[in-house]
């Protein structure tokens, strides 16, 4: 039997067992085994030859990459947010190559790129899929393109992003697993879990781990469980778009928007909403601005530095110079992320927004 047909039964067996605390134990298992079957599916999909995909080098200060069903209007909007020339044809998988663009707004320069459709069966390997999966996986912003008339795309796109080991819109569960040579599995959490002790050791035999300290600090499901063990997911935040408004009458928008009333309806070949998707990409890439002030001189409030949130004075040390980090002494911090005006700094110390920053780097 192949993995396909494996991976079906594991999904039926899952669907037809009603869900109660004494099955529990049985559905954990199968859904860690149906895990392990779709990682098989795609580690053997990325060993079939061809190459690594797409080289399109990030730039920027963060990179987004439109992800939708063919000819939902991704190259027409790539094109009205940045100017690139990606071409636009009304025959399906017009865009081959990842056309990359530049939005430029609110002093971020954001490195937007639009991949072949990416469509149903794509972690498996059909079509380009892997490639735009590889394409997906390091960018920090998914946007979802829809059709209006379409919208069930959505779910299908998220599946296939899922079962490719990218999780979106979800912080990675605060899971630790530190491997033993001996003394069998030890589990200690700060909250009362879910998932019974018996489950997360046997999921863990069931991935060949008979030794270790586990420490959970997140309410996590078995699915998060599996993700911890595999550690090769990514997280990345995703918003959703739903294009051709124009052709839509009011039925069909109301319906759509009932189901999709967070997503920013367009017309991206009228040109219509467009600024309201450059907030959207903007807001949710979660950018702080951070001023740079040279020792002993004013800071420079006409430019800051565009990072995003989370980032330490290290990281700053790495984007100015690649020499910074080493030759890095101290750094002075003022606003709100300092304890007080001119706080001392060392790498680690996480920025906000509208901090001053000063860097003390050896000569
Ligand atoms: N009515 C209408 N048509 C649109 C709109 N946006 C794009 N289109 C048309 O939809 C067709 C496909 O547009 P593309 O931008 O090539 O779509 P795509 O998603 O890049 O397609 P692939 O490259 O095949 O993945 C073209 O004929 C566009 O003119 C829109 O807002 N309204």
């Amino acid at each position: 039997m192949g993995l396909h047909e494996d991976i079906q039964e594991v999904e039926e067996e899952i669907k037809k067992t009603s869900y109660n605390k004494a099955t529990s134990h049985h559905i954990g298992r199968l859904k860690a085994k149906l895990a392990r079957l779709r990682d098989e599916v795609v580690k053997k999909a990325a060993s079939k030859g061809g190459g690594e995909g797409y080289s399109v080098r990030k730039s920027g200060d963060a990179t987004v990459t439109l992800v939708g069903f063919p000819s939902v209007g991704k190259s027409t909007l790539l094109n009205q947010l940045t100017g690139a020339n990606s071409e636009v044809g009304a025959y399906e998988f017009t865009t081959l190559d990842v056309i990359p663009g530049v939005l430029e707004y609110n002093n971020a320069t954001i490195q937007i790129l639009d991949v072949p459709g990416l469509v149903k069966g794509a972690a498996s390997g059909r079509g380009r899929g892997r490639e735009v999966i590889a394409v997906v996986r390091n960018c920090d912003l998914v946007v979802f393109i829809l059709d209006v008339f379409q919208n069930y795309h959505h779910e299908v796109l998220t599946q296939e992003l899922y079962d490719a080991g990218i999780r979106l819109n979800q912080k990675e569960p605060d899971v630790v697993i530190k491997r033993q040579d001996r003394g069998g599995i030890t589990i200690s959490s700060t909250l009362d879990l879910e998932i019974s002790d018996d489950l997360i050791k046997a999921v863990l035999n069931d991935y060949k781990i008979h030794n270790a300290h586990v420490l959970i600090r997140d309410h996590i499901d078995v699915d998060q469980l599996i993700d911890a063990i595999m550690g090769n997911r990514v997280y990345i935040p995703a918003v959703t778009v739903v294009n051709k408004v124009d052709m839509a009458d009011e039925y069909v928008l109301k319906k759509c928007k009932a189901e999709y009333p967070e997503a920013i309806y367009i017309s991206a070949n009228k040109g219509e909403n467009l600024d309201a998707v450059k907030d959207l990409i903007y807001d949710a890439l979660d950018f702080i601005r951070i001023y740079l002030k040279p020792q002993g001189e004013s800071a420079d409030m006409e430019e800051p530095l565009i990072v995003r949130n989370g980032v330490n004075v290290g990281d700053i040390c790495d984007h100015l110079h690649r020499d910074f980090r080493r030759k890095f002494r101290y750094a002075q911090v003022w606003g709100t992320s300092a304890k007080h005006p001119g706080q001392r700094a060392g790498l680690d110390h996480v920025l906000a927004d509208k901090d001053l920053l000063t860097l003390i780097i050896a000569k």
